[in-house]
């Protein structure tokens, strides 16, 4: 499993907008750009108004690359799914605080099928939705756009939510590290890793239309460094 406290700022960039058709080399150009993770968008038409992919796009990433498979579960009763979203190669397993009523129970399966565990929240939903389960995660997911869709605007008040994660996770002397997702690009990831992002997930950014996805990561993590 991925030591996720050993890189800070980490990068994971999302599949969402590479070319289905060429995925094998989308993995590649992640490789070469230096992506630290990939980031698996699992959509179910039910807790996000869309539907992306599922199990076997994930075994086939896991085929394809030997890069640690963030994977963002956006489906209803995500427990049902755990065991075989690890066995199909997921390293990380994050589930949202909405789409699961027994989320201590949720984690504790993650982590007993041998993964890392996260736990994501929309902007809208409070801290306060995490907060008792803090001490037990890998990972809190912050969502800066409502989940669904690649291409969308950072919401910037979801930014003040990162700030208090940050000081909250810090206070409390926490392992959990912090991904923000959702409108990451260039001019604003610097702003992000201030928030207190340990881990910046980026799709569109990732993947330019007719651009260089290596060239695109490159200019990420120079901008990252520039926080
Ligand atoms: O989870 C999601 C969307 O629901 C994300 O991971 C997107 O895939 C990120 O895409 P950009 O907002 O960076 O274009
Ligand atoms: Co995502």
């Amino acid at each position: 499993m991925p030591d996720l406290r050993a890189r800070r700022p980490a990068l994971s960039p999302s599949i969402l907008n590479a070319d289905f058709g060429h995925l094998a080399e989308a993995f590649r150009q992640l490789e070469l750009g230096g992506a630290d993770y990939v980031h698996l968008d699992v959509m179910d038409g039910r807790f996000v108004p869309n539907i992306s992919f599922g199990l076997p796009v994930v075994e086939a990433a896991r085929r394809a690359t030997s890069l640690p498979l963030d994977v963002h579960l956006m489906i209803v009763e995500p427990e049902r799914y755990i065991g075989d979203f690890v066995a199909a190669g997921a390293s990380i397993v994050t589930i949202h605080a909405e789409a699961c009523l027994h989320l201590h129970r949720a984690v504790r399966q993650i982590h007993e099928t041998g993964a890392l565990a996260g736990v994501a929240l929309n902007p809208a939903t409070p801290l306060t939705a995490v907060e008792e389960i803090l001490p037990f995660v890998d990972l809190v997911l912050i969502m800066t756009v409502d989940p669904g869709f690649g291409g969308q605007a950072l919401i910037p008040a979801a930014l003040r939510k990162v700030e208090r994660l940050r000081r909250l996770i810090d206070e409390l002397g926490l392992p959990a590290v912090i991904e923000v997702d959702g409108g990451v690009k260039e001019s604003n990831v610097a702003a992000v890793i201030r928030a207190g992002a340990d881990v910046v997930v980026t799709g569109s950014a990732a993947f330019p239309p007719g651009g260089s996805t290596v060239e695109a990561l490159q200019a990420l993590r120079r901008a990252m460094q520039g926080s």
